[in-house]
């Protein structure tokens, strides 16, 4: 068979007297791009933006006369720089690790909170006391009549209430028990990055996915039961409307309905225990989910349901002319048509037959929700044992190696990093992860596709990194020298990472970093952390889940033997039910492997 022309023929033509100035162009090349993806968020291009001011205003601040003012200058725009960084944007939801922040930012807006309630609270303790005392003078006034003035001491005090303890009173009820603690929650909120209110979706996406994954039913999630565990969390009418409506505006009909119906039981649960009248917030809130049920149901097709609800909505507010025109066009819609009805107790679409002859989102889906798994007899050759022959080293540490598949080669290794290496990997990265990018048409993009945040650092900044790599070596059999940086990413809410490969497309040749070096050759995928529900690596061509273990890794090739990319190797990480989920990517480069893996001529050699 004829191959196409691989990577590592290019590289052959590399002269090894060139290899010292290449090594320095790459050096200089990734440092760029690495600031370049550390600074391709807001808060970079802020940081960018004030360092380049702050050089131009040192420039000129050694041209100016006056040193004074370019002191001030360059303390002004120092004082800039530092407020653009903080005041930059950060995304919470699409990674666990930011979102812990979060709590301790609550903490201390609860304890603001206090002060301000009970500074609250002391200034109306005096006051009531104040008043009782004022009551209980007035009242005894009353009872004497006229004949409380005859004494002078009475008509000194009445003057006196009505002066000086008047005066004291009301200059109590103007102070503004709470200013302090109000400004320092102003100033904290300021100051540090919060969520912005567009997180939400990206939330409640989160929500919709593991739902629509691991096919779980509305009515159990809002229980808080998650995959059959139950955890101590319910949610409301509201926020169940919330996302009702979040499923509708993306087009996920079904779910709307079923959360629309979710909705409406607990707001109706909710009035039953309270046995005040309705109100009228509550009517609305009826209205607005009477109003998404009719919706989703004409969409679905249950047009018999959808006149129903039609009718209940308009019979609630015939007031609203929004409702009564919505109905009107439904009827001369379907005018000419029997009213059909369809059965939306199911709230996921039906099963394919046939789970292997479908589109790669769906079988990926399947994977990960463990319905499309291999077969005890495709498993029956595979082998567990310790992997010794790649490095005498290993004769001594054997590493325990798992085969879940043979062609193309997929391994798990076990107990490869500590956790004491893995706290210390955490530290090194934990302030530098930001929102991760997937290869767009002609750059790399924030998509919904891939809800973590990461950050590449390289060996060279940590020897506990060159040591994962001398262990890699070991693993893989393949040279490390070129891998790309280490890659550390964690998940969010939901987080996953849809069905890709890791290879890149030799189509988009051009968009292939450091082209020299070759395609991704292999993956090395540490598991830094267990997760207790879901998240697991789904391979939908081999019909295999690997659930995380901390201190594991897994291995494949990426590329058949002549360097063509393996379609088999699509992989994804399965949205996370719950947990915190951090991988560290190992991606391996063609380039220096010859004598390692040899390009073959045919597509398998091995
Ligand atoms: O998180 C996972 O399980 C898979 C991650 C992955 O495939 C990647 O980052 O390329
Ligand atoms: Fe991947």
């Amino acid at each position: 068979m004829k191959s196409p022309q691989p990577y590592n023929v290019l590289h052959m033509k590399l002269s090894v007297s060139r290899l010292w100035l290449r090594d320095f162009q790459l050096e200089f090349r990734f440092s760029l791009e690495r600031l370049a993806v550390y600074y391709s968020d807001t808060r970079g291009l802020c940081f960018i933006i004030s360092i380049l001011i702050c050089c131009v205003i040192v420039i000129l601040g050694f041209c100016a006369v006056k040193m004074q003012l370019f002191f001030l200058l360059t303390c002004a725009l120092l004082l800039l720089h530092l407020g653009a960084v903080f005041a930059s944007k950060m995304e919470f939801f699409s990674s666990v690790h930011q979102m812990s922040k979060l709590v301790q930012f609550e903490g201390v807006l609860l304890k603001h909170m206090q002060k301000y309630v009970g500074f609250n609270e002391n200034k109306l303790e005096f006051l009531k006391s104040r008043l009782v005392e004022l009551e209980n003078d007035r009242d005894e006034a009353l009872q004497e009549g006229l004949d409380y003035f005859d004494s002078p001491v009475n008509k000194y005090l009445l003057t006196k209430r009505l002066t000086m303890d008047w005066e004291r009173v009301e200059n109590i009820m103007q102070h503004d028990a709470g200013k302090q603690p109000l400004s320092n929650i102003e100033r904290y909120v300021n100051v540090n990055p919060f969520p912005e209110v567009s997180e939400l979706e990206g939330a409640i996406a989160g929500f919709l996915r593991i739902q629509d994954v691991y096919r779980l039913k509305a009515s159990d999630m809002a229980q808080g039961i998650l995959d059959g565990v139950k955890y101590n969390v319910v949610i409301d009418a509201h926020l169940c409307l919330d996302i009702a409506k979040y499923a509708g505006k993306e087009n996920q009909m079904r779910l709307a309905h079923a959360w629309a119906l979710e909705a409406l039981k607990r707001l109706h649960k909710a009035e039953e225990n309270d046995s005040e009248q309705k109100f009228v917030s509550e009517k609305t809130d009826e209205a607005e989910i009477l109003e998404l049920l009719a919706k989703t149901k004409r969409h679905l097709g249950d047009l018999k349901g959808a006149n129903q609800t039609y009718a209940e909505l308009v019979a609630l507010r015939p007031d609203v002319k929004n409702y009564t025109n919505s109905y009107l066009d439904f009827q001369l819609e379907n005018i000419f048509s029997e009213y059909s009805t369809v059965d939306l107790t199911e709230e996921h679409e039906p099963l394919p037959a046939n789970l292997l002859h479908t589109d790669e989102f769906t079988r990926y889906k399947h994977t990960c929700n463990g319905l499309l798994k291999q077969t005890p007899s495709e498993e029956r050759d595979l082998r567990c044992g310790y992997l010794t022959e790649t490095h005498p080293f290993l004769l001594i540490a054997p590493i325990k190696a798992e085969e879940l598949n043979h062609d193309p080669l997929l391994v798990v290794y076990y107990d490869v990093v500590t956790d004491a290496e893995i706290e210390q990997m955490k530290t090194l990265s934990n302030d530098y992860i930001v929102r991760a990018r997937v290869m767009g048409y002609n750059k790399s993009v924030v998509s919904p596709v891939r809800t973590s945040q990461f950050v590449f650092l390289p060996k060279q900044s940590h020897p506990l990194l060159r040591a994962i790599d001398v262990r890699a070596g070991h693993m893989s059999d393949l040279n490390m020298d070129f891998a790309e940086d280490h890659q550390f990413q964690n998940y969010g809410i939901g987080g996953h990472y849809g069905q890709h490969y890791d290879a890149f497309d030799a189509k988009l040749e051009r968009l292939i970093s450091n082209r020299e070096l070759g395609n991704r050759i292999a993956t090395l995928l540490f598991y830094l952390t267990d997760v207790e529900q879901g998240g697991g690596t789904a391979f939908p061509y081999l019909k295999r889940l690997l659930m995380p273990k901390k201190g594991a890794a897994a291995f494949w090739y990426n590329l058949h033997a002549d360097g063509v990319r393996d379609l088999r190797t699509l992989h994804g990480g399965c949205p996370i039910i719950v947990g915190s989920k951090w991988v560290l990517n190992r991606w391996i480069r063609e380039f220096d492997q010859s004598d390692r893996r040899p390009c073959e001529l045919w597509v398998d050699s091995r």
